[in-house]
């Protein structure tokens, strides 16, 4: 190992803690993750969540993530020893959407945490244990009352980068003040997913990042500063929304830039782990816009990220706010935006057909060679849960060459069907958004779990008609922090750093008219199911 200073990203995702750790020169020095179900089984996630009844509510307890974070330094320690004191600088990112709800005895248990105790000692910092995420559905009332308390879903997607969604963070907050009025009071200071990794790393409550703050439906993306009538818009019903504004906009602290440098390493990480007292944290952002930042995405490049949610999204100057997608505020280029469309149903979907055809992820490539691109015009919809993009409720739609709705496919077909309509849709999205990937300069990064998967990866050359690209560090999340942590203050550097090593190219076949086709019968489709189907997300 050479003996230049490391620099750490986390990403604390929905199913896992992940850590990457690259040198001076950006080299890939160690790349670890907890995962949820399996490392910290004792909290009985799913999938790292809990989920209600009707599937409606979903959380993961604030305590998993505690313990998450002290197992991942145990292994950091181990494998690095005294080299964890070259840590110079540490970034990362969190799932997005997701809040922490800090209670008044925070800041002063944090402060007095000891190097012999484990961060789940801070379990009596918080007013409420379950932290919602982003699969959370259940805020449609309270989406409803934000958007009209700013005069619709254009108008709030004009201010915030997007129309109200379920799991954005303005109206899980709003929920949780009309609902459980005492929790929200006890409520000192609320975090992001993001923001409470790096308030653990620092030792007290640091305040949340203008990228990742653009997914609560609450920050005007244009004046990067927290929207008073939004804010306003969270107030329950009956009580005084000016007074309320004025104290969640406390609770929530003023933003900052995501390039900033907000302390250094607590007392607790340097006594306990061995990490020194100089190494320096910088904000955390959402994984979408760290993903943005490990890929060093370009303007010609779409970065599509197949995990437990697949989003596609693009670096642009110019947004188009839209109620398709969503508008964030740049995680590194001043003055710009990133566009981005999530969709719910990404890998655990993937894996519910693959399984229920008893196939393996290794035979995929040869079982879609049984069927051509097109899939003899069959087309589906497949959703486990009620889906963002579009708002389609649960369930399996299948058509057939005449558009007609069946209610099943051979498995060759089901199988092809799956993951044709899943990439489709990312392309129809991009473009709905703005983007205007063009043939002779574009080029797809696709990262996530599911990128490993070379069959996958030629699919998606071939309906997006673009090389794509995979770099050899599996999560790119968390490399985007090691890479934000590496440039400092100065993250314009990383959209001049050339792609982290590039694990492989995958060409388009000739298929380009037959996927123009089948982009158009999506959108047919799609608008027909909207009719039919749709639910308010
Ligand atoms: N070879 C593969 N082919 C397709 N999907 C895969 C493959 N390997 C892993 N995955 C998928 O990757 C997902 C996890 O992706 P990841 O990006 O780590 O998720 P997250 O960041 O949300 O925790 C798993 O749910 C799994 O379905
Ligand atoms: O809701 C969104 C983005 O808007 C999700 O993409 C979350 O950010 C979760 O990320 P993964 O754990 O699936 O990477």
């Amino acid at each position: 190992m050479s003996k230049t200073a490391l620099y750490l990203g986390l990403d604390l995702s929905t199913q896992q803690l992940k850590a990457v750790i690259i040198d001076d020169e950006c080299n890939l020095v160690l790349s670890i993750a907890v995962n949820f179900d399996r490392d910290l089984s004792e909290f009985k996630t799913n999938d790292g969540v809990h989920r209600s009844e009707n599937g409606e509510v979903v959380t993961s307890p604030v305590t998993l993530w505690l313990a998450a974070i002290d197992k991942l330094f145990e292994q950091l320690a181990e494998t690095l020893k005294d080299d964890l004191k070259r840590i110079k600088a540490i970034s990362g990112c969190g799932q997005q959407h997701g809040t922490v709800y800090w209670s008044a005895l925070a800041e002063k248990r944090l402060q007095e945490l000891r190097p012999n105790k484990v961060l789940k000692t801070l379990e009596g910092s918080f007013a409420r244990e379950a932290c919602p995420i982003w699969m959370d559905s259940s805020t449609g009332v309270q989406c409803d009352r934000l958007e009209t308390a700013v005069g619709g879903k254009e108008n709030l997607a004009a201010i915030t980068g997007s129309r109200a969604y379920h799991r954005f963070s303005g109206s899980q907050i709003a929920k949780i003040a009309e609902d459980e009025a005492e929790v929200y009071e006890k409520t000192t200071k609320i975090s992001l997913v993001s923001s409470f990794v790096a308030s653990i790393l620092v030792g007290r409550v640091v305040p949340i990042d203008l990228s990742d703050g653009s997914g609560m439906n609450l920050l005007n993306v244009n004046t990067r500063d927290w929207d008073f009538k939004c804010l306003q818009g969270c107030a329950p019903p009956g009580t005084d929304g000016q007074k309320f504004a004025q104290e969640l906009s406390k609770k929530l602290g003023n933003p900052v830039a995501t390039d900033s440098i907000i302390g250094s390493i607590s007392h607790y990480f340097s006594e306990r782990y061995g990490l020194e007292k100089s190494c320096s944290v910088l904000a955390f952002t959402g994984d979408n816009p760290a993903s943005l930042a490990g890929l060093c995405a370009d303007e010609d490049s779409l970065v599509l990220s197949l995990g437990t949610s697949d989003t596609v999204f693009f670096s642009t100057p110019d947004p188009n706010f839209c109620l398709d997608g969503h508008i964030f505020v740049h995680p590194y280029r001043p003055n710009e935006f990133m566009g981005m469309a999530c969709f719910k149903n990404g890998s655990l979907t993937r894996e519910r057909v693959r399984k229920a055809l008893g196939l393996e992820w290794d035979s995929i490539g040869e079982i879609l060679n049984k069927t051509s691109a097109e899939n003899d015009e069959n087309l589906g919809f497949y959703y486990d849960l009620n889906e963002i993009a579009p708002p389609i409720k649960a369930g399996d739609y299948r058509f057939n060459e005449k558009s007609e709705q069946v209610n099943s496919f051979s498995p060759e077909v089901e199988i092809r069907a799956v993951l044709e309509s899943q990439f489709i849709s990312k392309l129809v999205y991009a473009r709905r958004l703005g983007w205007k990937g063009n043939e002779s300069l574009g080029r797809i990064l696709v990262t996530g779990g599911a990128s490993e998967n070379v069959s996958l990866l030629q699919l998606i050359a071939d309906v997006f008609h673009l090389p794509v690209y995979t770099i050899s560090v599996p999560h790119s999340a968390a490399l985007g922090g090691a890479l934000r942590a590496r440039y400092g203050s100065s993250l314009t550097n990383v959209s001049s750093t050339p792609l982290h090593k590039i694990l492989r190219k995958i060409e388009p076949q000739n298929v380009k008219d037959t996927y123009k086709k089948m982009a158009s019968r999506y959108d047919f489709l799609e608008e027909k199911l909207r009719k039919e189907h749709s639910y308010q997300d």
